[in-house]
């Protein structure tokens, strides 16, 4: 085992750089952090050797932080919860290190530690304003303008502050608005495209009213709600307005663009908004939507858009969807790219699993969204235009500008037929206990299932899988049974399309990556079930290249007809976005003296004339099998029958919001896979706190 040959002298670590860098290298060999967060610290030392150990401490835990979607080090949090706060233990440690950071961080106090972060060369502690940002070159910014000093890289305290002034301004400079006009069309606009559901009748207040009026009447709104509040169906309403508004005015159609952060959740938005589209006449409200990456015009082999303030967007509003999963440079830099006068509608459920990548700004932004936060004069000009009362509880005169922004819808239409997902949903959002929690699974919902299972080799577990119905046996099914080789492109690509929506139908999410409950051990096993249920190609270990099963390629090993895939990093010149999932299956080619069965994956293209690309499968560089996926990949999708594993033991990654992300991906039906009867109430109880000084940018000055 590894020794950092420190011995007993752990308590000088705080005092000798060297031995702090030392453990830094044990915390990395670990597992405990990555060996970016070690190097961060290593190269200040050479920077500034005389930079004290707690300063290297907390730059160390800086980068591990946004690393774990945090935007900056929470210097207070950190020290009175060190393990929540780091997410630590990690999810698969390697080993336990000599001296865990919960150890070390005991040995310092708040104050002590915010004292040795004065350092002129290494930190800005009086960074003033995003204007004057350019101007500090320490590569640290330490901002105490919250009352709680927050320890950031100063490239992401100056997203966040772009962010914050770029928000500030819009919400002061208001569009001008005809209250009388706008009140018509919300009352013409919601009547001419209500369902009047006997459900909708009978709530006391139409928070999709508000939502409305509130979006048509600011430069920048946010529109939340869990699965199914009506997000959707609620912007088409508000393009719809803001056109007729145009129309009444004399004014051309608004310049309107939709986007969502991956390509899945943007292929989602398409098909709900065209849907609506179809029945409704709404002359001006686009179908198309394209992620936010490509809306902002990435520069091939760069970090750079060609949209920036220096040459913005032509548009009049932008919508982004699924807003959860923007990260906050993204947001940044869409902001950035934003004319003065534009509109930003933003739609997320505040509550799902925020980005991967640092920056939860949703919600942070939305963290006050419950109690609404109305100013009186908000709520009578609400009373007014849509007609609608807000509650008095709702109402709060010490709201911020913000506040007056966001509206939370909150009545689900989605799980009529299905109330139970949606309840379930419910009071994990709200810390249910074991007993509520396991209330749900005694058979009173038929559209939630629980299987205990101690290992994956369980026959019910195998069951599930290769159900012919329920499980990945439907898409499968379909895919033993191909065209004839000489039949239409047309049938084909019919063909795949058929086999890509059925494999909607059924998705196994897991917590974790690693061990046999992770993504990576249950990939393995389930192929295999798969391959013994007959329902994948017997030769598994047999290489089968992809252009001539005879010649085995070793590298392409992995590829084999029915194998599901997922693109893990956008790759503009194969056009397939982080989140794409394709399947893999046999294409008839000329090849000479006739058409010959090779492999490709079929993704959906989108595009009527051309719905399904073909993809050659060594040309995909970023990929993985997806047969289970884990929780954070699967936002910004749904699935008919979802089914959650959870592993047997607690573990930091498990939290609430995991959990409620994982059950509202199911649309009709949803299985709990667990074993431990801890661990499900055990995530319900912890939740993700991410530290970010957004809130307090934007409102708090
Ligand atoms: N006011 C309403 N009355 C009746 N049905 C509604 C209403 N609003 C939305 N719906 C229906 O509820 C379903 C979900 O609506 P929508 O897709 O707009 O919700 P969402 O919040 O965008 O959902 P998701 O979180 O899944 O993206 C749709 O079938 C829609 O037609």
């Amino acid at each position: 085992m590894h020794s950092t040959g420190l011995g007993k002298n752990n308590n000088l670590v705080m005092t000798d750089p060297a031995r702090l860098l030392i453990i830094l290298d044990d915390w990395a060999r670990a597992g405990w952090i990555r060996w970016l967060d070690t190097e961060f610290a290593v190269f200040l030392h050479r920077q500034v050797p005389d930079a004290s150990p707690a300063l290297l401490l907390a730059a160390a835990l800086t980068s591990h932080q946004n690393g774990h979607g945090h935007v900056c080090l929470d210097i207070h949090y950190c020290l009175s919860e060190p393990g929540t706060a780091l997410s630590l233990p990690p999810e698969s440690p390697v080993r336990q290190p000599e001296l865990t950071p919960q150890q070390l961080l005991a040995q310092l106090d708040s104050a002590q530690w915010t004292q040795a972060l004065h350092n002129a060369l290494l930190v800005d502690d009086k960074p003033g304003t995003d204007m004057q940002a350019e101007a500090g070159n320490q590569p640290l910014v330490l901002d105490s303008s919250s009352g709680r000093p927050l320890l950031y890289l100063r490239r992401f305290w100056r997203y966040e502050q772009t962010l914050a002034h770029s928000i500030q301004q819009r919400l002061l400079s208001r569009p001008d608005v005809d209250d009388r006009l706008l009140s018509s069309c919300i009352k013409t606009i919601f009547e001419q495209l209500s369902q009047n559901t006997a459900a909708e009748l009978t709530r006391d207040c139409d928070w999709q009213r508000i939502a409305c009026g509130l979006a048509v009447r600011q430069r920048f709104s946010i529109i939340t709600g869990g699965p199914g509040t009506g997000k959707t169906t609620t912007v088409v309403k508000v393009l719809a307005v803001l056109q007729a508004l145009q129309h009444a005015a004399g004014q051309p159609p608004l310049r309107i663009r939709l986007a969502a952060p991956t390509g899945k959740a943007a292929a989602r938005l398409s098909t709900s908004i065209t849907s609506q589209l179809a029945r409704h006449d709404l002359q001006g409200v686009p179908g198309d939507v394209s992620t936010v990456h490509r809306l902002l015009g990435p520069v091939r082999n760069s970090r750079f858009f060609r949209h920036h303030a220096g040459n913005p967007l032509p548009v009049d509003v932008v919508v982004v969807d699924e807003a959860s999963m923007v990260d906050v440079e993204l947001m940044a830099l869409l902001l950035d790219a934003l004319p003065a006068q534009a509109r930003l509608v933003l739609l997320g459920d505040k509550d799902q699993l925020a980005s991967v990548e640092a920056g939860a700004v949703l919600g942070s932004l939305c963290q006050r969204a419950a109690l609404a936060h109305y100013w009186q004069q908000t709520s009578d000009w609400i009373t007014s235009v849509t007609g609608q009362h807000v509650p008095d509880h709702l109402i709060n005169n010490d709201g911020t500008g913000l506040d007056q922004a966001i509206t939370m819808l909150r009545y689900s239409h989605r799980f009529g037929a299905v109330p139970g997902i949606g309840d379930l949903a419910q009071a994990v959002n709200s810390s249910a206990d074991a007993n509520t929690l396991n209330a749900f699974f005694d058979g009173q919902y038929s559209e939630l299932k629980r299987l205990h299972i101690g290992n994956t080799r369980d026959t019910a577990f195998e069951q599930l899988i290769a159900d012919l119905d329920n499980g990945y046996g439907h898409y499968l099914s379909l895919a033993r049974q191909p065209p004839a080789t000489e039949a239409s492109s047309l049938s084909w690509d019919t063909w795949a399309l058929d086999i890509l929506q059925a494999h909607g139908h059924f998705q196994l999410l897991a917590a974790l990556r690693k061990g046999e409950f992770g993504v990576e051990g249950l990939n393995q096993r389930i192929e295999s079930i798969l391959r013994s249920a007959g329902l994948l190609p017997p030769w598994q270990e047999r290489a089968f290249d992809t252009d001539d099963a005879r010649s085995p390629a070793p590298t392409q090993a992995a590829w084999y007809p029915g194998r599901p895939v997922m693109v893990t990093r956008n790759d503009y010149n194969l056009d397939l976005m982080n989140g794409d999932i394709g399947i893999t299956l046999p294409y008839p080619l000329p090849v000479p003296g006739g058409t010959e069965l090779r492999l490709r994956v079929a993704f959906t293209a989108g595009d009527k004339q051309k719905p399904v690309r073909w993809v050659l499968p060594s040309r995909l560089q970023s990929v993985e099998t997806v047969f289970a996926m884990t929780v954070h990949k699967s936002q910004g999708s749904e699935f008919t029958h979802t089914a959650l594993i959870l592993p047997q033991h607690e573990n930091p990654v498990l939290t609430r919001e995991l959990i409620y992300t994982g059950i509202t991906r199911a649309v009709r039906q949803f299985t709990l896979i667990d074993n431990n009867p801890k661990v499900l109430p055990g995530a319900v109880a912890s939740s993700v706190f991410r530290t970010s000084g957004l809130l307090h940018a934007i409102s708090g000055s």
